[in-house]
């Protein structure tokens, strides 16, 4: 029987008088790779944001691995195993590959010598070389700073550092939104790499082919809502656009999987 990773219920985000979105109800299984689908202004980044502790929602519950979670803020997703790629990478531009992955978790990497906190270097280098391996990540030089990696490099280290972790659940907002086509080849091989390890993932693309490529199951969201929940087998890239376009209502649709 499958168990269940991520469950919303009833997720709402209103900015002020903004209903971004309304009554998101989803459920993701452990290992599923669900894509999240929907027009400019659907309401997909404003459902990650809540999902992620970047936002507060206005109400509905979020259970993360069987606890109810509120998380406060990213830091504490992360934690609890969220990892997200952004479409603009939260990565530091001056520092090398092992310093980026290991950004913002110093508080666990950090030996205590009297007053002073120092890096342990070696297991963070070996952690990374790890975690570049898991997922066949293929970065020269991980001392290079990011600043002097192509955005396919900068993207493969983003979705590198979800391994590096044994994140729980890889959420990705437009992956390859900016790069080109060898670029975005490698990144898809991750996420098939990502899928023979089983790790559970939510992408957030506007490339059909890359969904249809890379998912199992299609979540459509239109103006706020979600109106569609598809798998991947019974649906086409026509049936989808309807959703996404509106041609197709969604009225039927009652519920996640
Ligand atoms: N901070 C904010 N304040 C006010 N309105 C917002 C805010 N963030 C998003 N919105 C509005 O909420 C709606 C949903 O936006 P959201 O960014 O979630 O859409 P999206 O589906 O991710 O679109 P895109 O594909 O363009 O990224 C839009 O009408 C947007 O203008």
């Amino acid at each position: 029987m499958s168990e269940t990773i991520l469950e919303t219920k009833g997720l709402t985000k209103h900015y002020g008088g903004v209903h971004a979105l309304e009554d998101a109800d989803f459920i993701l299984e452990k290992g599923e790779h669900v894509a999240i689908m929907g027009d400019n202004g659907a309401g997909k980044s404003t459902f990650v944001r809540q999902i992620t502790g970047v936002e507060q929602r206005t109400r509905g519950t979020i259970v993360f691995d069987g606890t109810e979670v509120n998380f406060s803020g990213p830091l504490d997703a992360r934690e609890a195993g969220i990892e997200t790629v952004f479409q603009t990478l939260a990565l530091a531009d001056d520092l090398n590959v092992p310093d980026n992955l290991f950004l913002g978790r110093e508080k666990t990497m950090f030996n205590w010598l009297g007053p002073f906190r120092i890096l342990d270097y070696k297991t963070m280098r070996e952690a990374t070389l790890a975690g570049l391996e898991k997922t066949a990540v293929k970065i020269p030089n991980i001392r290079n700073t990011i600043a002097n990696m192509s955005g396919g490099q900068r993207q493969c280290v983003a979705i590198a550092r979800t391994a590096t972790f044994a994140s729980k659940l890889t959420i990705m907002d437009e992956p390859t939104a900016a790069l080109g086509v060898q670029e975005t080849a490698q990144v898809e091989n991750i996420v098939r790499t990502l899928k023979e390890q089983g790790e559970s993932l939510i992408l957030v693309s506007h490339n059909m082919r890359q969904v249809f490529d890379l998912v199992d199951r299609i979540v459509v969201f239109r103006r706020g809502r979600i109106v569609a929940n598809l798998n991947k087998d019974d649906t086409d890239g026509q049936d989808v656009v309807a959703y996404i376009t509106g041609a197709k209502t969604g009225a039927e649709y009652e519920g996640a999987a």
